[in-house]
């Protein structure tokens, strides 16, 4: 989906539209002028056309501000390399102002009203009308333009965001352009990450126009994209003096009788994640079930009453509660034993979705060494009406983390891991293969065991999260979470193999 973009991605920071115009600012102080941040998004998107498209007839519909003012420079240099251009402006080219007004200068071309824009007449179209200085929903000709764009089979490239989409947010109430490519500048935004405004999106390319070093000051804790180089695996060296003990002892809740794969499923992954120890705590009548079907997973019995006491017992480094555990009091109460013992805890649906009437009492039991792992009906449950009135899911879950005190893993096809000291990551690696019934429950076995294992909560699901999805793509098709199981040694490899040769390639000074 995010194909080719760890290639053109210049950084790992994703920046909303305030940001981004802090960083030009910032840009400007530095003495790089603006005209020339201009000219090199306009040239960043036109090589980008270029790379992908022969010469073609193209229509540039320029807007009002300096989204327009990149498309006039995209007009000029497309000409320039021989294609026919014809550009459109909504509204008046003497109304422009500042860079966009000099850009529309540069342009010896006709300049036609949208009005008179016909979508069969051109093979490619670039749209430049409207990117972070959208102020309301698409009406008039912009509208038409969109719809007519979406009839035709024809290619659209989008300067930015496309028009209609707000850079920061995830969906929009309107109409917008339905983008084959979008080019944006500088940094990825949230809207370039997360559906539906992803979906607009096409192709996403991020351009680098030369804003200096040093943006980055004053701007805080910026929501950064979870990369290869910055997560932590665990050691899967040979080190013969390693005992089982101390490479991380895992256990794993198990529901009622038939309804233990789940929590099986999660137990499985930690060891395959390289946990050294993981035991099933199943309550009585489900130890037969959970014995039977497993073999290097230990199972042990645990009474009705004594949660807290069971794991003192057996001192896991990490607990993954909740997948199949069954929606009833008694899970209420060992979520709530767990947390107060203090032990590092994966909380993954049902041990999330029994709160659903009184989130508050989990919330007041939360710490910073749990993680929760809702998808977004169980985000909904705990946080009713927050995704709706969040501007994205990076907001959401990072409101959510501060509401709840816990780390909050947010899943989807953009997964969004929030610390609620307000740090923020959003993991793209996965592959869509990974949504196949009982993947969470390997997700939630992969963060435990990375926890038992010596990562602290948030790099272990910041590192979990990348793991599973290389897992996805070492999936066949048609692969389910058992399939996923048996893939996640390949993919520790791979990511082990990779990672140490950045390091090396960064030792070298390369
Ligand atoms: N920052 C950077 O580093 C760089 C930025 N660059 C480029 O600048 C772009 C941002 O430019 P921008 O701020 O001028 O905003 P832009 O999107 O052109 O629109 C503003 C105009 O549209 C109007 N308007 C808005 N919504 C409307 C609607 N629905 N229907 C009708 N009108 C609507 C709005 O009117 P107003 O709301 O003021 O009434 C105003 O007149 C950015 O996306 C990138 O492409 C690059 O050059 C590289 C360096
Ligand atoms: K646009």
């Amino acid at each position: 989906m995010f194909k080719n973009m760890a290639a053109t991605m210049p950084g790992p920071e994703v920046l909303d539209c305030a940001g981004m115009t802090r960083a030009d600012a910032f840009a400007v102080r530095q003495g790089v002028a603006s005209l020339t941040l201009m000219e090199r998004a306009g040239a960043g998107v036109a090589h980008a056309i270029m790379a992908r498209w022969a010469p073609r007839p193209a229509a540039i519909l320029c807007g009002p501000g300096n989204n327009g003012g990149d498309g006039y420079v995209i007009a000029r240099l497309l000409r320039d390399a021989g294609w026919p251009v014809t550009v459109f402006s909504l509204g008046d080219v003497a109304a422009l102002k500042g860079d966009a007004a000099h850009m529309a200068g540069l342009w010896t071309g006709a300049v036609k009203s949208l009005d008179s824009f016909k979508t069969e007449r051109f093979a490619l179209v670039v749209d430049a009308l409207f990117g972070a200085g959208l102020s309301r929903l698409l009406d008039g000709m912009a509208l038409k333009a969109s719809r007519s764009l979406a009839e035709r089979d024809c290619a659209v490239v989008a300067v930015d965001v496309p028009s209609g989409v707000n850079g920061d947010e995830s969906g929009s109430e309107g109409a917008c352009v339905k983008a084959d490519l979008t080019v944006t500048f500088h940094r990825l935004k949230p809207a370039h990450l997360f559906h539906p405004a992803r979906a607009a999106c096409g192709e996403i390319i991020v351009v680098d126009i030369g804003i200096p070093d040093g943006w980055r000051q004053g701007a805080g804790a910026l929501p950064e994209i979870v990369q290869l180089p910055g997560i932590t695996l665990p050691d899967t060296g040979h080190d013969r003096a390693v005992h089982k003990h101390g490479k991380g002892r895992l256990c794993v809740l198990a529901g009622p009788p038939g309804a233990t794969g789940a929590a099986r499923l999660s137990a499985m992954a930690g060891l395959k994640a390289g946990a050294g120890l993981v035991t099933l705590l199943c309550p009585p009548a489900s130890l037969m079930e959970a014995a039977s079907a497993s073999l290097a997973v230990m199972t042990k019995s645990i009474r009705e009453d004594d949660f807290a006491d069971t794991l003192s017992l057996h001192r896991p480094g990490a607990l993954v509660i909740g997948p199949g555990a069954g929606l009833n009091e008694t899970l209420k109460a060992r979520v709530l034993a767990a947390l107060s013992t203090g032990v590092q805890a994966v909380l993954d649906a049902d041990a999330l979705s029994v709160f659903a009437d009184d989130p508050k009492a989990l919330f007041a039991a939360l710490h910073d060494r749990a993680v929760l792992t809702p998808h977004t009906g169980e985000f909904e449950r705990l946080f009713p009406g927050l995704l709706d009135a969040s501007a994205s899911p990076l907001e959401a879950a990072r409101a959510g983390s501060q509401q709840s005190g816990a780390n909050v893993l947010l899943k989807g096809p953009a997964t969004v891991i929030a610390h609620p000291d307000g740090r923020v990551a959003v993991n793209i690696h996965a592959s869509g293969r990974l949504a196949t019934a009982g993947s969470g429950d390997v997700l939630a076995g992969i963060i435990g065991a990375l926890m038992a294992q010596g990562i602290a909560p948030f790099q272990a699901a910041r590192s979990a999260a990348f793991l599973h999805g290389e897992a996805g793509y070492h999936l066949p098709p048609g692969g389910t979470a058992e399939d996923l199981l048996a893939v996640i040694p390949a993919a520790l490899e791979s990511l082990g193999r990779e990672q140490e040769r950045l390091l090396t390639l960064n030792r070298l000074g390369r």
